[in-house]
């Protein structure tokens, strides 16, 4: 018998009650002490689940789904657990049953969690027995909510004891919180780690727990030097915007400046707020540099200040170009017209490099192309639209580089 319009749309109202958007439904945590276990301010949510339940990022079959991720802070031992007030009866619907959620989340994160809160809570005891892997680098405290807590940025590579299975299950993050994310092939000797630590004294006894982490692929740079490349970056979520992405990016800046064989550092498709991120920490560094002066800012981009940003800070001729755009908008006086008009021109000078070419293979195409063939060609390509282009372009820049002079302001 035909299925009526006013069946469909009630089994389909009847239906929406199943699907849940899974970025809600999972709760992750970091857990530190017992007591952590059922205290919910310390949960936070994931911001991509796309790559484990599809695009529409949501889970099917459950109602009041709640799925707990809970991780110990050091160790980073993982429980995983799920409530839902109903699961769907898969005969209601064709046989299509409710998602796997379990199999989905070992399955795409390659771990074994344990699926009991008291094993879970039993083993939190072993955390005082973490020890960071690798060596410390560099260590800093922050200071919240009236007291100062110390951090500790660690290094380590794949022959440091240990890491290799450590790093398992602290990549398992990413697919949480960096878009299209994949694991990296842990068995190429070339990554470096850098990974955070909050240091706490817990009972009396120090106890460490995970911040963060970095992973750099020393690529090979002809002839002889290397370019080690920033691949993934992560600050867990209940850390985030308190400075430790910028004391990490920094640490690793050092570190690197030290070995003459790193020719600069680049970055992997970096995400918005990564480019924030590296503009802050690149200007904080090269407004201390001669070539970067307010003086030799004001007469534009010169070769000087390419060279002396890699040479001593080791920071790429493309990054170096931006830090001088936004340092120049730093020094310059947007209330003065003349200063303001320079600077704008000076920044669509570069912006337009890529619509000169353009013009000139516009200009060989006008001998080879038939005239109906140019017109569809040039269609949308008028001068007012390049203008138009160029200052859409220009204030979009000026939006990001003065978040980075505020916050240069600010430090
Ligand atoms: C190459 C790649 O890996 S690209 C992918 C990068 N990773 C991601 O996108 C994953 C999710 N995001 C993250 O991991 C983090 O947000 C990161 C790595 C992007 C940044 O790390 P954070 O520790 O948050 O950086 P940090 O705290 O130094 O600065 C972030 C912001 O916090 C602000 N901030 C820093 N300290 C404080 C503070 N004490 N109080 C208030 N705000 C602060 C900064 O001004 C900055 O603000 P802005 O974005 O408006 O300029």
């Amino acid at each position: 018998m035909a299925v009526g319009i006013a069946e469909i749309s009630i089994m389909r109202t009847s239906l929406e009650q199943y699907v849940t958007s899974a970025n809600d439904a999972i709760h992750i945590k970091l857990v530190k002490t017992p007591s952590d276990i059922d205290d919910d301010s310390k949960n936070f949510h994931p911001e991509f689940t796309h790559q484990l339940f599809g695009q529409s990022e949501n889970i099917f079959g459950y109602k009041n789904l709640k799925i707990q991720l809970y991780y110990s802070a050091g160790l980073l031992n993982l429980y995983l657990g799920k409530t839902c007030s109903e699961k769907l009866d898969p005969t209601r619907l064709d046989n299509i049953p409710a998602d796997d959620i379990a199999k989905v989340i070992i399955e795409k994160l390659g771990v074994h969690p344990t699926d009991s809160l008291d094993k879970f809570r039993s083993e939190l005891s072993k955390e005082d027995s973490f020890t960071p892997f690798g060596d410390l680098l560099h260590s800093y405290s922050v200071h919240k909510n009236g007291e100062d807590t110390q951090f500790e940025i660690y290094k380590c590579d794949t022959t440091t004891p240990g890491f290799i299975k450590y790093h398992e299950r602290l990549q398992t993050f990413l697919w949480w919180f960096i878009d299209a994310v994949s694991y990296i092939n842990i068995d190429d000797d070339r990554w470096i780690f850098y990974v955070v630590y909050e240091r706490s004294v817990i009972n009396g006894k120090p106890q460490h727990s995970v911040v963060g982490y970095c992973t750099v692929y020393k690529y090979y740079a002809y002839p002889t030097k290397i370019r080690p490349r920033i691949s993934q970056m992560l600050i867990l979520p209940p850390y985030q915007r308190q400075g430790h992405g910028a004391q990490l990016l920094e640490a690793i800046y050092i570190d690197h400046r030290q070995n003459p064989t790193v020719l600069d550092i680049t970055v992997e498709d970096p995400s918005e707020e990564f480019i924030c991120l590296r503009d802050y920490v690149d200007c904080k560094v090269c407004m201390h540099l001669a070539s970067f002066s307010t003086e030799c800012l004001q007469e534009g981009f010169t070769e000087d200040m390419a060279q002396e940003a890699q040479v001593k800070l080791k920071i790429n001729q493309k990054q170096a170009r931006r830090v001088y755009e936004i340092l120049r908008l730093r020094v310059t006086d947007e209330s003065n017209a003349n200063q303001f008009k320079e600077y704008r021109l000076d920044i669509k000078k570069r912006l337009n490099i890529p619509y000169q070419r353009e013009k000139s293979d516009m200009e060989k195409m006008k001998k080879a192309l038939k005239p109906e063939e140019l017109a569809a060609t040039m269609a949308g390509q008028s001068l007012q639209e390049r203008h138009n282009n160029l200052e859409k372009m220009f204030q979009e820049l000026l939006v990001d580089y003065r978040k980075v002079v505020e916050r240069l302001a600010r430090s």
